[in-house]
Formats: C-alpha cells, structure tokens, sequence
C-alpha cells in the first residue's frame, strides 16, 4: 500500500516474473473495467479452478458471457426479495450467539460474523442449511475455510504457486481432502433438489407444507435453466453454486464486521443510523424487516459504503491482456497484468480528500454526485462486476440493523485495525467491540 504514496496512482511492480500495471486511478480503472473486450482474469484466479472449475467468476470468453447472461436472472428484485427471511432469521440467530458477549470483555466480532454470513449463503444458494452458527465444527465449515486459506498462500508463495511444485507441499494432500468434502457436499445437494423437483408436481413444487409460497434457492433457478432446450450438465451447477459459496460469505463477513467495528469506534454515526432505524420501525419495534425497509435504511447505507471505501472486502482484482493496447498514449504489451488496487483507488486524494478520515456524509447524495463511477469500486464495475452486488448490500443491512437494534456496540480505544490484505481484507489483530443490551 505503501508503493501508492512513493510511486504515485499509476505504477508497474513485479510479482514474481510477472509484471503487473497497479490501477489507482480512476481513468485508468475506467479504461479496464469499462472495456469490453480485456475480460480475461489473471493467473492467481487458475488457483481457483480445482475448487470453483470455471463458473462465473473464473470463467472468461464465450462460456462466460453464456454463464452470465443465463444467471443475471436470479438476481432480479424480486428473487432478492425471497431471501429477506433467510438474512432475517439467520440475523436472530446471531443476536442469540451475541447475548452471551453483552457486558463481558471486548471481544473480535469477525468470527461471529463469519459463521452467519455463511449459514446465510449456504441457504441462499443451496437451499440447506450447515447450521454453521450452531456447529461451527461441520466438515464443510471447516474445509470452505481450508480451502480460502490455501488459494491466498499459493498466491503469494514462490513454491506453490507453481504447478509442478505445488503438489510436493503438504497443502496440496490437504486441497485434495478438502475438495473431496465439498464437491461431495455440493454434489449430493444438487442431486437431492434435482430429485425432488422431478418428484414433485410443478404446482406443490412452488409452495411448502403450509401453502405458502415457497422461497427457491439458486441452485433451484440453476436446475430449471435450459439452453437450447436442455438443462444445464451438473458440473455447470456445481462450479456455480460452489462459486456463489466462496464470492458469498468471506466477502459479506468483511463488509459488515468493519462496518460494526467502525460503528462501535464512532458513537454519534452509531446514534444517528439507530435514530433512522427508530423510525423505520416506529410501529413494528421487534419486526422482522421488509425489502422496502431495508431499501429505506439510507444512512446506514452510507455508513457501509465508507466502510467498504477503507476495507473494500476484495482489495484487488486483475485482468491479463490477451492482445497489446495503447492507452493515454502508451502500449501496454500483451500479457501484462493489469490489476485495480481498490484499497489504493478508495484512498486517491483527488477523489477523496483526507482519505483516511472514516466520513459517511461523503456518500451524501450531495456528495457523491459528479463523482466517476469508477473512483469507488469495492464491487468493481463494468460488465464483470459483482453479479451479487444488491443481495450483499441487502444482507449487510439486514444483519447490521439486528445487531443495532439489540446492542450498544462500545470501542476499544488505543485500538485500530491491521489491514492484512488476502484475497479478502481483514484485520490481522482482528475487530474487537464491546456489548452492551440496548433499549430499541
Ligand atoms: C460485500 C460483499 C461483496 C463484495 C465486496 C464483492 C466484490 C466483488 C468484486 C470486486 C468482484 C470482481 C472480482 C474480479 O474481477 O475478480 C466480484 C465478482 C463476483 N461476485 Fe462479488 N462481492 C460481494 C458479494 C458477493 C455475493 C454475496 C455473491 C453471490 C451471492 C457474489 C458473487 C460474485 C460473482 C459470481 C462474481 C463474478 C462475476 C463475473 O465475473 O461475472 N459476490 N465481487
């Protein structure tokens, strides 16, 4: 990060023995973003592959624009709409999990949030539930985070990175377990929906025990895509569901734990988003929100926003350029990296004046008129930008405003956070808050 400050928002670094053009600056974030032909995502991302294969993320060319075009579907409003319940109930669980934190020492809240947003997306994508938050020992649990841990060190060691060498490592003997663990898992609930859709008539299908309507998961919208009049092979659904289950929860945990640990450290940004939250629900104190609620929730948007300005979950992304281009008058040679550092961009003056200052207001409508759309990417932008972008936010909202609505979150003073920058930002000395019960 440091690199930034001595070099400037444009600079060339090598990694490896590969050179790579670090994006700090909005014109250039533009130019690759905005492009519609340098969609190629670079060499860390094979890293990937024998976990997610080439679902959405890691996908390029044809298969992408396919996979793409096919799954934009499944986040329209109105299938977002369905999962309120899921962030809901899964929101109750934690404040439970919470209680027993009120008045007791500070403590990191990073793992508590982990385990939901992970319940969150299990059910959300697959229609189960692993009960993280209630058996944070289950097998997939365990290994969905083996398998994070090892796709960050073979990014960064000069061993393991290379695939020939990679195999004498003892993580490899661990990545073969754990992908037997989840590509087990994800195989055997595919098969379990897929024989249930086929056993139940299209009417009773859509609706549960009670007759009401029944909420689907991803992985249900998966089974009933065609293309060309045939439903997609179940190795196709398996990359994306297990793509959705890696993007889905480590992402979302880092969003909301920064933006509780920056509430706990700003007291009256804390009074005002619970003052917006009174009057959201004025009538209904211990409701469960709607989508109009949590889409009325503006100042809390905000604050997440500024949030994810100072910890973009996914600090940095990368394209290869697969042809040579010119840009603002020089050539960038075929087979250069060129990767959007949004940890850097977030922090370009020009932008955003005294970068390091925690300012909601500067996402103000106000403020944030006039400013490029690709100044502030924690989502990226362009046609590959997150595809799960509004059910984050949405879930960010639901969770935090549980939390606000039950507790008083305390700082810790002498206190500040250590970015560790893997693939997803989080604090290497963690984010430690104080409970206490509020009076909503
Ligand atoms: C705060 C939460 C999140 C953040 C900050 C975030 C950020 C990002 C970023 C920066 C990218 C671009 C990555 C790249 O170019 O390599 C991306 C892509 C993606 N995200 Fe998210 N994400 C979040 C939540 C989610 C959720 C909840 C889902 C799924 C339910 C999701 C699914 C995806 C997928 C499938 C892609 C690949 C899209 C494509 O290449 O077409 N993300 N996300």
């Amino acid at each position: 990060m440091g690199f930034q400050k001595q070099y400037g928002n444009l600079f060339k670094i090598m990694l490896g023995n590969r050179p790579r053009l670090v994006i700090c600056d909005p014109k250039a974030a533009e130019f690759l973003l905005g492009s519609t032909s340098i969609l190629e995502k670079s060499y860390e991302y094979k890293f990937l592959h024998s976990w997610l294969g080439t679902g959405l993320l890691t996908s390029s060319g044809g298969k992408w624009k396919r996979q793409r075009k096919l799954i934009t579907p499944t986040f329209h409003f109105q299938i977002l709409e369905q999962f309120i319940g899921v962030f809901d109930s899964q929101s109750d669980i934690l404040v439970k999990k919470l209680n027993k934190e009120v008045d007791q020492k500070a403590f990191d809240i990073y793992p508590y949030i982990t385990l939901c947003a992970l319940d969150i997306i299990c059910e959300a994508a697959m229609g189960t539930s692993v009960n993280a938050q209630n058996n944070s020992e289950s097998e997939y649990v365990k290994n969905v985070k083996e398998m994070c841990r090892i796709v960050v060190d073979r990014s960064f060691s000069p061993i393991k990175m290379f695939d020939v060498l990679y195999p004498l490592s003892k993580d490899y003997k661990i990545e073969q377990n754990a992908l037997k663990v989840l590509h087990g898992y994800t195989n055997y609930v595919i098969k379990k929906r897929k024989e249930e859709l086929i056993s139940k008539s299209s009417t009773t299908e859509k609706h549960d025990d009670t007759g009401a309507k029944k909420r689907l998961a991803f992985l249900d919208l998966l089974l009933q895509c065609q293309v060309d009049g045939k439903p997609l092979p179940q190795e196709v659904i398996r990359e994306e569901v297990d793509t959705f289950m890696f993007e889905g929860h480590d992402t979302t945990t880092s969003g909301i734990s920064f933006a509780l640990y920056h509430l706990s450290k700003y007291p009256e940004v804390q009074e005002k988003a619970v003052n917006e939250l009174r009057s959201i629900f004025a009538d209904n104190k211990d409701g469960s929100p709607t989508y109009q609620d949590l889409q009325n929730m503006k100042y809390l948007e905000m604050v997440i926003k500024e949030s994810l300005r100072l910890y973009p979950p996914v600090p940095a992304y990368a394209r290869v350029l697969e042809e040579t281009v010119k840009y603002d008058g020089s050539i960038l040679p075929k087979g250069l990296t060129l990767m959007v550092l949004s940890h850097g961009l977030h922090r370009n003056t020009n932008v955003f004046p005294d970068p390091e200052k925690f300012d909601p207001e500067r996402f103000s409508p106000e403020n944030s008129a006039g400013r490029s759309p690709y100044a502030y990417v924690p989502f990226s932008a362009g046609p590959r930008n997150c595809i799960g972008q509004r059910f984050a936010m949405l879930e960010m909202k639901s969770t935090i405003s549980k939390v606000l609505r039950n507790f008083e979150l305390l700082p810790v003073p002498e206190h500040e956070p250590i970015a560790s920058v893997e693939a997803i930002v989080k604090s290497a000395n963690g984010l430690p808050v104080y409970l206490t019960k509020r009076q909503f």
